[in-house]
């Protein structure tokens, strides 16, 4: 064995400014060291915690997970991970507060290694890291994700559904509806005179009706799986699942009338005094080879219908 390099300060001088946690047991889980961060973080100093038995120390706050493994180092010699994602505190370990006195609980990442003192008894290493920051920077990590995720699905003006969410939901609807041969209605829904609204009553206002209109569509949705989305400028989409083409049409007389009784007045219509939609539907089967493309197509060209016989009204489409 080559003869150690002369450090020119004492090892215990780096035992004691590692930014880990170190405590050496013996069989009996008698203490034999205790290193600065230990001190620190538990608030029990060395001299309190050399000689101790580390479960009289810390009595019933040590976790069963941590005391099998340590019985399993001392007893078998194998070593132990108890990583923080299982093990969020095993020991009653604090963080250093800059601002409040109240303590933080640490989550911790610890390893146990047994070692042979020099009279071969069995004794174990415990090394503790703080996860603590990188639990918190996950947890920022995953709601900034879900914040993200929420936005790449929802229309920023009226806050239901964006027709990226739509076409996701309705290949996977697709997909369904054709493994268990259950059906698919898709209504189509556009404003009436959106445009004369809009040049009458402005911009905002339109954009205030768009939200009401949105609003009361979503309300009508009843199942998990019904999606409404916005589709377009002043056009909407709802994606209905198990309907048969009758309750599909009579879900659409509902809808029609629903924003009709919004009462949203509308100078400049020449389908009734308060702003009216039209809605094309389209309920199908589809069969194993279908794309999805002709109940869409279907539902579209029955919603034009609707518009050329003089809007606010329910076509159906073939
Ligand atoms: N305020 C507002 N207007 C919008 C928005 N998106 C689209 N529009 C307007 O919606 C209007 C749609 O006009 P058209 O497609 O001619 O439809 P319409 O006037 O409703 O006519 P019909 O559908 O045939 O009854 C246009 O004037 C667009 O500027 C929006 O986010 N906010």
């Amino acid at each position: 064995m080559s003869s150690p390099v002369p450090l020119g300060f004492s090892a215990d001088e780096v035992v004691n400014n590692v930014n880990l946690g170190l405590v050496v047991v013996d069989r009996d889980l008698q203490i034999l060291l205790w290193n600065d961060w230990m001190s620190r973080h538990s608030r029990i100093g060395r001299e309190q915690a050399l000689r101790q038995n580390i479960i009289a120390l810390f009595g019933e706050q040590l976790t069963p997970g941590f005391l099998r493994a340590l019985n399993n180092a001392i007893g078998y010699g194998l070593p132990a991970i108890l990583s923080s994602a299982f093990h969020r505190s095993p020991l009653p370990l604090f963080v250093e507060q800059d601002k409040s006195d109240v303590p933080v609980r640490m989550h911790q990442s610890i390893i146990m290694t047994p070692l042979r003192s020099d009279d071969g008894q069995p004794t174990c290493l415990i090394q503790i890291s703080d996860s603590s920051t990188s639990v918190k920077r996950e947890k920022m990590l995953m709601s900034h994700s879900d914040a993200l995720k929420r936005e790449a699905i929802t229309d920023s003006l009226t806050g239901i559904y964006n027709r990226r969410f739509f076409d996701e939901s309705y290949a996977l609807a697709l997909r369904d509806a054709k493994r268990n041969h259950t059906s698919l209605s898709v209504l189509m829904i556009d404003i009436d005179y959106f445009k004369q609204y809009n040049d009458h009553y402005g911009h905002g206002e339109g954009d205030r009706a768009l939200k009401l209109v949105a609003n009361v569509l979503r309300a009508q949705m009843r199942r998990p799986n019904d999606v409404c989305a916005r589709y377009g400028g002043e056009e909407f989409i709802m994606l209905i699942p198990g309907f048969t083409d009758v309750q599909a049409e009579k879900f659409a007389e509902g809808l029609r009338v629903s924003v009709s009784d919004l009462g949203i007045p509308h100078e400049k219509s020449q389908s009734g005094a308060h702003m009216t939609i039209s809605v094309g539907v389209c309920t199908m089967t589809p069969d194993v080879s279908s794309d999805g493309t002709a109940l869409l197509d279907s539902a579209d060209e029955a919603l034009y219908r609707a518009k050329k016989q003089g809007r606010n009204q329910v076509v159906s489409g073939v």
